[in-house]
Order: C-alpha cells, then sequence, then structure tokens
C-alpha cells in the first residue's frame, strides 16, 4: 500500500492545472449508458474511481477506447449485462448511478449497494423512492439492488432532502420514460447540470438543471456521435486554493470555473487571505495573520462538505477559536483525530468542531480515514514542522489526479512510496 511522505515547511508557489470534476464524471459515464451509438467523453480526471467505473461498463459490454489518458470514447451498441456484484461497486460510491442509467436502458438493473467514504450511514432511499414513483419495483436482497419495470412512467418526485446522487439518478432513470419527470427539492451542484448537457447534447429533453425544480421530457432514442467535455473539479480547486493559503504561499489555481467556488473564495477573504480572481483562474497569496471563522457546511452553493476537512487545516493556524458545523453528513469528523496526532486542538461536540488556533503543527504517521481527509492531512503536513507520513493513500487517489505530482510543481516536497501489501 502505498504511502506519502512530506517533508519541511515550504511556502507553495506557482500554477496549477484542474482536472475534470469527479463527482461529474463518475455520473457522465454511467450516463453514457444510455446512449444509442458512440460517444466521446473528454476531460475524464486520470483517478482511481474514474478506472473502476470505466472497468465496470467494460465488463457490462461497453467498448470504451482511451483516446489519451483523460478521454475516452464509449459505444454501448453491444451492451447486454444489467447486473454489477460487489466485488466490483464495493469500493466506490457512485455505482449507484448504475441503477439508474440500467434502469433507463434495460427497465431492469442488479446493482449492489455502494461503498464510498464513510461518514455513517448513507441511504439511498430517496433515490429508490424516486425509481419507485417512476413504475419500478425494487427490492434489496443480500446486498443488492433489484429494480425492475415493465415501463417507466414520468413522474412528479419531492426529494425529502436534498440529495446529489438521488438528483442525478432520477434524471438518469428519467430520461427515457414515457411522459414528464419533475424532481423537485433537487440538488443544485455543477456536477447536476454537467449531466443534464451531456444528456441533452445526446438528445434528451432536461430544463431546470442547477434550480431546485428539473423537468424531464422522456424521449424514445438519445442518439451518440458527440463529445462532451467535464467540467473543472471544485473541490480538487478549493484544496489547492487552501494549500496555497495554508502554506502562505502564491499558487494561480488554473482551468477553473471560479463561481463553483465562491462560497471558499468568500471565507477566505473574511479570512484575510488575498484572493484575485480571473476568467478561469483564481490566484490566492497567503498572509501571516488568518483571521479565525466559522464555517457551516451546506448543499451547494453553500459551503461544500467535501472541502470540510481542508477548511479544518487553514482554522487550526487562524487567530483564535473558530467553528466548523457540519450540514450534510452526520459523521464527517474521523479525520480530527488523525489531526490531533500532529499537534491540532479540536474538540468536536456533535455536528461542531471547536477549532483553536494558531497551532504550529508538527509532523507525525497519520492516515487518510476518507478521500478529503486525506487531502487535508497532506496539506496539514505541508505546514507543519519534520516528516509527516500520510498511509492508506488509496483513498486520496480515489478523487486526486497526480495530487502528489502537482503539489511538488508547486514546490512541495512530497514523495510517494510503495509499501509491500
Ligand atoms: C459520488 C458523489 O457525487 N459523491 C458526493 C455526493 O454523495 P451522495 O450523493 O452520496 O450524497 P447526497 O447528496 O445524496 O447526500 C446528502 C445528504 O442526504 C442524505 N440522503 C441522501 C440520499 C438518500 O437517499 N437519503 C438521504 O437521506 C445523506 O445521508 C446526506 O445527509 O454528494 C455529497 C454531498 O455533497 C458529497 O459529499 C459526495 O462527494
Ligand atoms: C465523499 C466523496 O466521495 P464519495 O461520495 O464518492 O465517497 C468526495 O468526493 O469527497
Amino acid at each position: 500500500m502505498d504511502k506519502f511522505v512530506i517533508r519541511s515547511q515550504r511556502a507553495l508557489n506557482g500554477e496549477v492545472n484542474i482536472s475534470g470534476a469527479k463527482n461529474a464524471a463518475v455520473a457522465i459515464i454511467p450516463a453514457a449508458l444510455l446512449v444509442d451509438g458512440p460517444c466521446k467523453i473528454e476531460n475524464i480526471p486520470d483517478i482511481s474511481d474514474v478506472r473502476v467505473l470505466i472497468d465496470i461498463i467494460s465488463k457490462l459490454g461497453a467498448e470504451v477506447k482511451f483516446d489519451d489518458e483523460n478521454s475516452i470514447s464509449v459505444n454501448t451498441q453491444y451492451l447486454s449485462c444489467y447486473s454489477a456484484p460487489y466485488e466490483m461497486v464495493k469500493s466506490i460510491r457512485a455505482s449507484y448511478y448504475l441503477i439508474g442509467a440500467l434502469l433507463g436502458r434495460f427497465k431492469k438493473a442488479e446493482v449492489a449497494l455502494p461503498g464510498g467514504c464513510d461518514f455513517g450511514f448513507r441511504p439511498i432511499d430517496q433515490h429508490i423512492k424516486g425509481f419507485e414513483a417512476l413504475g419500478a419495483n425494487v427490492v434489496i436482497e443480500h446486498g443488492i439492488v433489484k429494480v425492475y419495470a415493465d415501463k417507466l412512467v414520468g413522474a412528479q418526485i419531492y426529494l425529502d432532502v436534498v440529495s446529489l446522487g438521488a438528483t442525478i439518478n432520477l434524471m438518469l432513470a428519467a430520461v427515457k420514460a414515457e411522459g414528464t419527470t419533475i424532481i423537485e427539492n433537487a440538488a443544485k451542484e455543477p456536477y447536476v447540470v454537467d449531466v443534464a448537457n451531456f444528456l441533452n447534447a445526446m438528445g434528451a429533453n432536461v430544463k431546470g438543471a442547477g434550480t431546485d425544480v428539473i423537468k424531464i421530457k422522456g424521449v424514445e432514442v438519445l442518439s451518440g456521435g458527440l463529445t462532451h467535455s467535464i467540467i473543472p473539479d471544485m473541490i480538487e480547486a478549493g484544496t489547492f486554493m487552501v494549500a496555497g493559503a495554508a502554506t502562505k504561499g502564491d499558487v494561480v489555481v488554473k482551468n477553473i470555473i471560479p463561481k463553483h467556488v465562491e462560497s471558499l473564495t468568500a471565507k477566505l477573504i473574511e479570512m484575510n487571505v488575498k484572493v484575485i480572481e480571473g476568467e478561469d483562474w483564481i490566484r490566492v497569496q497567503g498572509t501571516d495573520h488568518i483571521t479565525k471563522a466559522n464555517i457551516k457546511t451546506l448543499p451547494y452553493p453553500g459551503f461544500p462538505t467535501d472541502l470540510h476537512p481542508l477548511a479544518t487545516i487553514l482554522l487550526c493556524l487562524a487567530d483564535g477559536t473558530s467553528t466548523v458545523t457540519e450540514g450534510v453528513w452526520d459523521s464527517r469528523f474521523q479525520y480530527v483525530d488523525e489531526l490531533k496526532r500532529m499537534g491540532a486542538k479540536i474538540k468536536v461536540e456533535g455536528r461542531m468542531a471547536l477549532v483553536e488556533g494558531p497551532e504550529s503543527l508538527t509532523g507525525a504517521p497519520v492516515k487518510a480515514t476518507d478521500l478529503r481527509g486525506g487531502a487535508a492531512m497532506v496539506i496539514a503536513a505541508l505546514t507543519a514542522q519534520g516528516v509527516t507520513e500520510v498511509h492508506n493513500i488509496r483513498l486520496i487517489d480515489r478523487g486526486y489526479e497526480k495530487f502528489d505530482i502537482k503539489l511538488r510543481s508547486l514546490g512541495a516536497d512530497i514523495i510517494r512510496v510503495s509499501e509491500p501489501e
């Protein structure tokens, strides 16, 4: 199993290109199963979640050709299999999109319950409620979600909680249903818009993506022949923005949509960090005096939960006591115990963490408890005195393309070391 070894305190300086968004790519790859012909997907991040999904759709019968390391051509003409067992899907969350896509394509799907980061219970009841509203029969047997429909018929679906996964999954199931589906209280993340744009480019009729009401008029065929480019990853962008601020560096984050990281930009400015915004880039210049702040994570356009552990690193370095309140997941504080090994003073009370700063962190052996928690350990290590080893980095590889290489290009002293299993 690989680990990162990170040495010394160095300011990060320079420019970094942001890859395509994990959470859009992992939805658009399954969405390609709905297309009746070939399509090309560009700006795909080279991360392990994407590789797992490409492997799954290939095993289901899709022909996938890498045009280069970040773009694929997919042809699903000979797709015949509608089942994805546990061994295939256990490592990723986004395997749940196979249910909506296969249901839309074959009117049946058998997919094992998804994996993904461990934030406590991660239910999919809203996905199931939506599939049932569209006319499907859903049972969970031996850990497999089995969904069958004679036909799918458009319906009005009100989501009880704002769920990114349920919103996209129901879009996938509904694009080829008979009649009109309306998803209310839908998630508004840019990923939803990207998936809708992909589907519409193939002939679907999805309106309202990016608002809380999405209207989908079913069509019979989604024709291929088109190319779609995945949007930039706002969480990777935010990670490098935090890295620039935390190391008191000067980092330009390039190829991004600045609006997607507005909540972080506003928070950094509030914390006395200098942020300059261009059309498709943001420059972050660190300061000696980061001021304390209170952060609450919320569904988009609120402060993203996936940036929560990264934001905590900045709060450790800030003057005074700050708070982070987790507004999306019941349990996203597993990384805190690891950060405490590096000297962080954090007290978790329910869904809130009290973070006392400023603290000079010190290098220590730590592990990635989840994808973003792992990235946060790496950024913490870049600010810490001494050597830090971050173990379990397969979780970081799930969502960051060439994380160590990109950090090294900014001046970080980080190496990947392979350890025997
Ligand atoms: C692959 C992917 O895109 N993962 C993202 C997706 O996860 P995921 O799609 O799993 O997250 P959701 O948006 O569905 O979850 C948001 C909240 O809704 C609850 N919920 C969700 C579904 C459901 O059927 N019932 C229910 O109660 C969850 O427990 C959670 O409290 O959005 C999360 C919230 O932005 C991000 O942290 C993840 O990075
Ligand atoms: C939580 C995340 O991913 P997943 O939902 O795929 O576990 C994430 O991207 O931070």
